[in-house]
């Protein structure tokens, strides 16, 4: 008999609006318990805002399940001391504190995982007494990230982790959150396809606030140039198949357009 593994999250019929505007509409998926699943979908499709949506940044309708219990009833902060790692878009690191001290107020319990965070961040650790306002993007972004994985968490939300870094920059974030994803599964929004394919597992797909597809095993997305075409829409600079030709050189190659989202178009979910 086959094991099916219980979904770490499991997001059902979730709905947000903002200022009257619903930007979230009946989404559902699962998060399975190990491996990095991707939140994929064209600009202002609604993937923040889901993610929003999850922690209880946006007041939304519908339920979230964490590891089997309901967490939508739930403050932000409870859901995170429940064990929902956030590390959001903008990195929101505290400008005018040492990245010591950024590290030190993330630290949610008594067990905090240093070790894991200096062997992953050793950059960290010589910037230590650095002021965290004074660090480059990159730098910036590993706070963000360290902070998240000091805390032992059942599951991390990541927002566009490698938005606006150089390319050597972006591998190091991409192997960074590789190893966090041998201890802790991992729901990522990225724009960047070289690094989906690095990383995700499984892929979930918005288009114009709804969910277009789910479930689905990463490579197989990223091969099927019809199917990825039609719900993404790259720029393909007049290579046949971009997604595999992302893997290559420029930082761009292979982001999500800035299309407007076709809603109703593609229902494959
Ligand atoms: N604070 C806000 N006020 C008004 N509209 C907003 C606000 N935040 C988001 N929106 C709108 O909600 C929709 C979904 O935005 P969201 O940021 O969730 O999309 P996204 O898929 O994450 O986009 P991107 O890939 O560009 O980051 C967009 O139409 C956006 O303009």
């Amino acid at each position: 008999m086959n094991h099916i593994p219980v979904p770490i999250l499991r997001v059902a019929n979730l709905s947000a609006s903002i200022g009257g505007q619903q930007v979230v509409e009946d989404v559902s998926f699962e998060v399975p318990a190990a491996g990095v699943t991707a939140l994929l979908g064209r600009n202002g499709v609604g993937k923040t805002s889901t993610i929003k949506a999850i922690i209880g940044l946006l007041s939304r309708t519908g339920t979230v399940e964490l590891d089997g219990a309901r967490i939508d009833g739930e403050h932000t902060h409870r859901i995170i001391q429940r064990g929902v790692g956030y590390v959001p878009e903008d990195r929101e690191v505290f400008s005018r504190l040492t990245v010591a001290e950024n590290l030190k107020l993330a630290e949610r319990d008594g067990h905090p995982q240093r070790q894991l965070v200096e062997d992953l961040f050793p950059d960290l650790v010589k910037r230590s007494a650095q002021m965290a306002g004074t660090l480059s993007g990159g730098q910036q972004q590993m706070v963000s990230l360290a902070r998240a994985l000091l805390n032992t968490n059942k599951v991390l939300l990541v927002d566009e982790p490698t938005k606006g870094l150089a390319p050597k920059i972006v591998q190091e974030v991409s192997e960074a959150l590789a190893e966090a994803a041998r201890s802790v599964p991992i729901l990522l929004v990225e724009q960047n396809l070289t690094v989906v394919r690095q990383l995700a597992s499984t892929v979930t797909v918005l288009s114009g606030g709804k969910v277009a597809l789910t479930g689905m095993d990463a490579g197989e997305f990223l091969d099927d140039t019809e199917l990825f075409h039609r719900l993404l829409g790259v720029h393909t600079g007049g290579a046949p198949e971009p997604a595999r030709d992302a893997a290559g050189s420029s930082d761009t190659a292979g982001q999500l357009t800035a299309q407007a989202p076709e809603a109703g178009k593609v229902r494959e979910a």
